[in-house]
């Protein structure tokens, strides 16, 4: 895909951001750049603290840059003020984890309020939020309060809320973690099916790879203010390099070893060799462990797997142990078949 600034709805050029703290400053952000491809759905992850609020929060003005440039849809928001900084937050939608419902309105009443702020007409106010409504599936719920909804129909209202000025952008600050898994899944089918249905650009940030891994198409890993990989997903899946990004991969891509496996291997070890395999692609499919034994007559015998999709594609691993003397000759052949392999050690 395309990556070049003229089809990315949002931009950050040489961001940086710094708070004053006792005894010096902190850097929440260093000369960070990223492109956001209009269209579809951009994930930032990482750790607690790596700067991924202060960087979404840059978008919509809530937050100005110490240094660089933040554009969105063309527009520099940070030197946005006043009328033009009002206009830019009607193009941006913000979703939050925690919902920032208003209590004493009902759900219509919620949804409503950024249109009574717009100045909105009254019928116009009432056409919309109906739609509205239906749109994120709460048409039965409409005269309900929050303290009678669950937390994924809390979301969903935040949504529909967000959703009420026709955004162009819409954020999403971890929306889905303070649901259980399943309110989860529907949240993000929800937010899929608004990027696909209403072409919206969606920039949300997430500690969780698996929000990532179902709805993302493209993912920038955050790690104490700076950018340490960035690329779609699938690519990043498959052939992660950086020890952040593999280590947030390890919880959701089966990569982690179960502990009886992790126990056979010692250091300088020289017996049989552990082996991981990674299926990307096209190969995914390929009966390659067959045709080790048919074709090379090197037994590998299955210590764990697990295949998935990502983006539509299929993605898997497959631990296997291996004679130490064929070890060569199999990653030879594997590798021959475009197949990633990794050496996680010799059992003893
Ligand atoms: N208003 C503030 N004043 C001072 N320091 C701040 C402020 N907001 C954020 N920081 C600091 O900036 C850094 C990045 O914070 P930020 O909230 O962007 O991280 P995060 O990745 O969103 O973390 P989390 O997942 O915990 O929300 C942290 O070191 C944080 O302490």
């Amino acid at each position: 895909m395309d990556t070049t600034p003229s089809h990315a709805a949002i931009t950050f050029r040489e961001v940086s951001k710094t708070w004053p703290q006792r005894g010096g400053a902190v850097a929440a952000l260093d000369r960070v750049s990223l492109d956001v491809q209009a269209g579809g759905i951009t994930g930032v992850i990482g750790r607690s603290g790596a700067g991924k609020s202060t960087l979404l929060r840059l978008v919509n003005g809530l937050e100005r840059a110490s240094a660089g440039r933040v554009e969105v849809l063309g527009r520099d928001v940070t030197t946005a003020r006043g009328r033009e900084l009002r206009s830019l937050r009607r193009d941006v939608g913000m979703i939050f984890q925690h919902f920032n419902l208003l209590a004493n309105r009902t759900v219509r009443g919620n949804v409503a309020l950024p249109l009574e702020i717009a100045g909105v007409a009254r019928p116009e106010i009432d056409r919309r939020v109906a739609r509205l409504i239906d749109l994120v599936g709460l048409g039965a719920l409409a005269d309900r309060y929050p303290a009678q909804l669950s937390g994924g129909q809390k979301q969903r209202v935040g949504i529909a809320r967000a959703l009420a000025t026709e955004p162009k952008v819409l954020l999403s600050d971890e929306a889905t973690s303070a649901l259980d898994p399943e309110t989860t899944q529907a949240v993000l089918a929800l937010l899929r099916d608004i990027n696909r249905e209403l072409g919206l650009t969606i920039l949300l940030i997430t500690h969780e790879m698996a929000v990532v891994r179902d709805i993302c198409h493209h993912v920038a890993v955050m790690e104490a203010g700076r950018i340490v990989e960035t690329g779609e997903t699938y690519d990043i899946f498959a052939n992660p390099q950086d020890p952040v990004t593999r280590s947030f991969l390890s919880g959701v891509t089966g990569t982690v070893l179960p502990g009886f496996i992790a126990r056979r291997i010692v250091p300088g070890g020289d017996g049989p060799a552990i082996l991981r395999i990674t299926f990307a692609g096209d190969s995914a499919t390929h009966p390659v462990l067959s045709r080790l034994g048919a074709e090379l007559g090197i037994d590998a015998s299955i210590l764990g797997g697990s295949i998935e999709e990502i983006d539509g594609r299929p993605f898997g691993n497959l631990t296997v142990q291996v004679p130490a003397d064929a070890l060569p000759r199999a990653q030879e052949y594997l590798h021959a078949h475009d197949l990633r392999t990794e050496v996680l050690g010799h059992v003893g």
